[in-house]
């Protein structure tokens, strides 16, 4: 039962803000690889996994982990809006985690952004392509479980994925690398953004407007130098890849959640979501990674990447 993975970075800015014309065709012709590469492999089913940004999950109950067997994205930054056609496996799929010993939350109505949206729209052309498990990874509310405990989730993903009718699973991860956007913080947030914070769904159209140029300005403004946010880390993403590309996941469960911030902006817990695809991996058994791309992209606040792994006895 072949398995594979996709992982790369997302950012809502693409298409808003413009880095340098040679940088968007290599990106370009990165997504156009990753396509050949998913559309070649055929998947019956994709395990996406993402990260959500105080669009559908909120501190009035904030899960580590959910499973979501109905999902609805809400179409932030132009991202698609609308219901993803979630397999009827997603049930089992969190059945069998939980008899795994993680604690995964479950949701019958999830609402996902732009950490889910972007991957169905860039690489599947729409979010209801492909039957898809999308597995929520909460990599910006504090406080985050460790990071150990999300490659344990992935691993459990991986054993349970072998056990579905489904027979070609793609492993999809959507996140990362170093970034630090201007994403609110609950601790010393004002009564109004810790309100937001805690139950912020349905914002007016001029809210999420505001906030969506906050954001957008400020890609702007880290390309131009003039920025107070953490830089982009190339060289801790590097690093990154190269643990994941040895297959060396067991080395994350050292990493401290304030190491990630400090090193590479508050962000880059989004790799999380690259942890559990690249450990469902493992699971399944050796795998290889046959394509690494890689571009610090200020203007879209993303240390860029895109990778693919196939299995090494494929
Ligand atoms: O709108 C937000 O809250 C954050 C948006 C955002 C920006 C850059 C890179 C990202 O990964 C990302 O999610
Ligand atoms: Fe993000």
């Amino acid at each position: 039962m072949p398995v594979a993975v996709c992982a790369l970075s997302h950012s809502p800015l693409i298409g808003f803000n413009h880095p340098a014309k040679a940088v968007e065709e290599r990106v370009e012709k990165v997504f156009e690889h990753a396509r050949g590469f998913i559309a070649a492999f055929d998947p019956d089913l994709v395990v996406l996994f993402a990260p959500d940004h105080y669009n559908g999950f909120f501190y009035d109950m904030m899960p580590p982990f959910c499973i979501g067997t109905r999902a609805t994205a809400l179409g932030d930054y132009d991202t698609p809006a609308g219901e993803l056609s979630v397999a009827k496996s997603a049930r089992t799929l969190a059945k069998d985690v939980l008899a795994a010993g993680i604690d995964v939350a479950v949701s019958e109505r999830m609402y996902v952004d732009h950490g889910f949206a972007q991957p169905l729209q860039l690489l599947f052309g729409g979010l209801d392509r492909v039957p898809v498990i999308p597995v929520f990874i909460n990599s910006v509310a504090a406080p985050l479980c460790p990071v150990g405990r999300v490659r344990q989730l992935g691993t459990a993903i991986g054993h349970a994925s072998a056990h579905l009718d489904e027979q070609r699973v793609l492993f999809l991860g959507s996140g990362g690398l170093s970034h630090d956007p201007p994403v609110p913080q609950l601790e010393n947030a004002t009564e109004e953004v810790a309100a937001r914070l805690i139950d912020g769904r349905n914002p007016t159209p001029e809210e999420r407007a505001r906030r969506q140029a906050r954001v957008i300005a400020s890609g702007l403004d880290l390309a131009a130098g003039t920025s107070s946010m953490q830089p982009i880390n190339p060289e801790w993403d590097q690093q990154f890849l190269d643990v994941v590309s040895a297959g060396e996941l067991r080395l994350v469960d050292g990493w401290s959640t304030e190491w990630f911030a400090e090193q590479a902006g508050h962000s880059s817990h989004e790799v999380r979501t690259w942890i559990a695809a690249y450990a469902a991996m493992a699971a399944r058994g050796k795998y290889v990674m046959n394509y690494r791309f890689y571009e610090p992209v200020p203007e879209w606040v993303a240390g860029f990447a895109v990778t693919t792994a196939v299995s090494a006895d494929a």
